[in-house]
């Protein structure tokens, strides 16, 4: 299975995010968090700086849209070509709408799930998707402490994921790093974000590959 590495640009410094996306050649897509000081407490950036990050970078970006109606606000993000959007099912008001339109737009569809969202619900809608991003801290702010009573959930997701035959990646996001990124691996995942862990490092793009490495080294023997 592929292992994949996606840094938070949250944890970069706002001022050079040119200068710092530059120093992780080895990520495998950019996480970038849009949030609305609505559907979280926190407030960061929108389109117009996203459309000012694609310019500078071929990097996959994976935008996690963290606001209010994204039904909305989500199509831009991939008309703006970022290659995945995730939005909040917790928010959205059609979400196999959404979807679609996300796909056709030339998107990835991707549906993000804060911690005390089930995924038994939309195991229907799953061949709706490309990716399931499964918070592992409440959203809203980087460096928090990962919540390990995820990883159940996680598990969950794995089994309909295998169950369903479709190839849809599963995200965690929120407070991965070298000493939790084992659990998350043996659960299931396979797209990790890191924003602290990586920008915190004194080698980030050194960091990203060990996180890489030491997630396909133990997914071949869990999987
Ligand atoms: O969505 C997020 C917060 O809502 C961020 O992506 C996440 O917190 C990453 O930062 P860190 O790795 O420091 O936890
Ligand atoms: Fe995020």
């Amino acid at each position: 299975m592929g292992m994949r590495i996606h840094p938070s640009l949250l944890s970069a410094d706002f001022a050079n995010f040119q200068r710092d996306i530059e120093s992780i050649p080895s990520a495998d897509g950019l996480h970038l968090d849009v949030m609305d000081y609505h559907f979280v407490p926190n407030l960061t950036f929108g389109l117009p700086v996203v459309e000012a990050i694609r310019k500078v970078t071929d990097h996959h970006i994976d935008m996690h849209l963290m606001i209010d109606d994204p039904d909305r606000w989500a199509p831009a993000y991939a008309e703006a070509g970022c290659e995945s959007v995730t939005f909040h099912v917790e928010a959205c008001k059609a979400p196999v709408r959404l979807a679609r339109e996300l796909r056709k737009l030339g998107a990835r569809a991707s549906m993000g799930l804060k911690p005390q969202t089930d995924i038994a619900p939309f195991e229907d809608i799953l061949p709706e998707l490309d990716m399931i991003l499964l918070m592992t801290v409440e959203p809203g702010f980087g460096g928090q402490k990962f919540l390990d009573i995820m990883l159940p959930k996680v598990r969950r997701t794995r089994e309909l994921v295998k169950k369903s035959g479709l190839d849809i990646w599963i995200q965690v996001d929120g407070g991965v790093s070298e000493s939790t990124i084992d659990q998350c691996i043996e659960a299931g995942a396979d797209t990790f974000v890191a924003g602290s862990a990586v920008f915190s490092a004194d080698d980030p793009d050194g960091m990203i590959r060990t996180l890489r490495e030491r997630a396909e080294e133990l997914s071949a023997h869990c999987h």
